[in-house]
């Protein structure tokens, strides 16, 4: 029998696993994750207090990292329930040892509606966590919501293309895509992930860096997204999955599921360079293989 226990010594919820197939890919991939093989590290939080708090630890070391290294720190949001799992950083200690003045926020996907509307990405970030602390509001890289998907995926791609030129946003060392310090994901019950859709074309862009879609089937319809190679030229991505209805996905997007594996987008996430960290409650963590919880 093993004993997962994730980093950070606040989180001390651990799992037991009956079979080796987990633990052998979490011991693989954190060894070989710089080789791009893995999945990534598995953090299997208790509660989501628990979960919160770690991700607002995670998140505060590695902006100081990247302000100590390069001076700046850019972050790409998404959607969804992360905005309030990223909750604690707007409480102390975070709200006031974070260098916020050294942020620059981006999106990894957006819906295509007006900043002021209740399903507005942007205004999602605004409301529940930009508003609380001292980002510039020059920093604060939002869509342009007065044109088309389409022209809202260039617009944004010209807006990132500027700051790789001055390196606000690093390059990636193979590629030229930007290599943003932190992608932020959550992931949907279909294996979604930021707007990219299972079986949707856009899983296939490898030419723009952002691209556009008109037929999202999580509303509303219109949508950008950062396409897979920048997602996957992050330094660091996190998937922040909770929930039991995300567990049958966890299980599709993490475990060794074999030839048949469909093309989960989840699945597609693996940093060419970079690390991948799964935030994952216990019930979205509770159909991974061999994994077994200790009360
Ligand atoms: O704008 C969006 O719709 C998102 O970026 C999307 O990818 C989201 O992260 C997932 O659907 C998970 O959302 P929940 O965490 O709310 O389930």
């Amino acid at each position: 029998m093993f004993l997962i226990t994730h980093l950070s010594p606040i989180s001390c919820f651990s799992a037991t696993l009956l079979s080796s197939p987990l633990v052998g890919k979490i011991v693989k991939s954190m060894a070989v994750s710089e080789a791009n093989n893995g999945r990534g590290e598995l953090r299997i939080l208790e509660n989501l207090d628990e979960l919160r708090t770690d991700l607002a630890d995670y998140i505060a070391e590695l902006s100081e990292e990247a302000v100590k290294e390069r001076g700046a720190f850019s972050i790409a949001l998404s959607g969804g329930s992360l905005i309030d799992l990223m909750g604690k950083l707007c409480e102390a200690p975070y709200n006031k040892t974070v260098d916020w003045a050294k942020w620059h926020i981006f999106w990894a996907d957006e819906r295509v509606v007006a900043k002021n509307h209740s399903d507005s990405n942007y205004k999602l970030a605004k409301d529940g966590f930009l508003s609380k602390v001292p980002i510039v509001p020059g920093h604060v890289h939002s869509i342009n919501d007065s044109v088309s998907a389409e022209e809202a995926a260039d617009d944004y791609m010209f807006v990132i293309r500027q700051l790789v030129k001055t390196r606000m946003v690093s390059v990636a060392d193979i590629s030229d895509c930007p290599k943003f310090d932190l992608i932020l994901l959550g992931m949907g019950p279909d294996g979604h992930t930021a707007s990219l859709f299972p079986n949707h074309s856009a899983l296939n862009e490898t030419d723009e860096w952002v691209t556009f879609i008109i037929d999202s089937p999580k509303p509303p319809s219109e949508r950008i997204t950062f396409t897979l190679p920048v997602v996957n030229s992050a330094s660091n991505i996190a998937m922040v999955v909770t929930g039991e209805n995300k567990a049958k996905a966890v299980h599709l997007a993490i475990d060794n599921i074999g030839p048949d594996c469909p093309s989960l987008p989840a699945r597609l996430v693996h940093p060419t360079e970079g690390k991948m960290v799964w935030f994952l409650d216990k019930q979205a963590a509770s159909k991974l293989d061999g994994l077994q919880f200790s009360d």
